[in-house]
């Protein structure tokens, strides 16, 4: 968190589902043009989500962006498109806690859908058709993280999320997290939000998103991240 006054950010981090998508993960056409506009005013653009290596590489390549991602929450991150795969999560521990979790559900008659497991080095990613407190609950005394992206319930290894993937993607880049405007919508976003230079919350998201960001956009998902992004570089727009 800094001073705005004196604030220039180098970088953003910018998470994806509902924050340069809307609320149906619909993506935001002003939130591309406003990322092409950064790169290729040589600010760089990471991209930090739930979701997969494969579909981040994917989206990274439509953006334009130099293919730097943090992936499945922090469990997975890569440094442009052809740097190594680096995984500080750990699989075997989400899907020793996701057992648990199944069969506690299984018990009550309800299935939980998981997401993309074959494409996940990390982290495991289920729908929300469960309460995420009650997840957490269930597996309290266990070395994981229950994060909610308002999209999906991920089991995370403790030692992932956002933010420590966030410490080493800035490392690598020569940057310091206080370099960087974070851009978030969900409690997923939370630690990248609060080590970020200004981390802001665009408006539509959760509650803990707005608790630990510096400013909170008055318009709503992608069009809050467009704001967002005028605000803090006014001029490149
Ligand atoms: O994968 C999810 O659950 C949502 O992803 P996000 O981190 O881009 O919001
Ligand atoms: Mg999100």
């Amino acid at each position: 968190m800094q001073n705005n006054s004196n604030f220039f950010p180098k970088a953003i981090i910018t998470d994806v589902d509902g924050t340069i998508t809307d609320k149906s993960r619909r993506i935001n056409l002003a939130a591309v043009s406003a990322i092409r506009t950064l790169f290729d005013n040589n600010i760089p653009v990471v991209i930090a989500s739930g979701n997969t290596l494969c579909s981040l590489t994917f989206l990274c390549k439509m953006l334009g962006t130099d293919g730097t991602v943090i992936c499945e929450n922090g469990g997975v991150y890569r440094m442009k498109y052809d740097g190594e795969i680096k995984i500080p999560g750990d699989k075997k521990i989400c899907n020793e806690a996701f057992r648990r979790v199944e069969s506690y559900y299984a018990d009550k008659g309800i299935e939980l859908n998981l997401y993309s497991p074959e494409y996940r080095f990390a982290d495991v990613a289920f729908a929300r058709n469960v309460s995420p407190d009650e997840v957490r609950e269930i597996v309290s005394d266990m070395p994981v993280v229950i994060l909610d992206s308002g999209f999906a319930v991920h089991i995370q290894s403790a030692n992932s999320g956002k933010g420590n993937a966030f410490s080493y993607v800035a490392d690598e880049m020569g940057l310091k997290v206080s370099d960087f405007v974070a851009f978030g919508d969900s409690h997923n976003d939370v630690d990248m939000l609060k080590k970020a230079g200004i981390g802001v919350a665009v408006a539509g998201g959760d509650s803990n998103a707005g608790e630990a960001a510096d400013w909170i956009s008055s318009r709503k998902y992608g069009d809050g991240f467009v704001e967002g992004v005028k605000k803090y570089f006014p001029s490149l727009f």
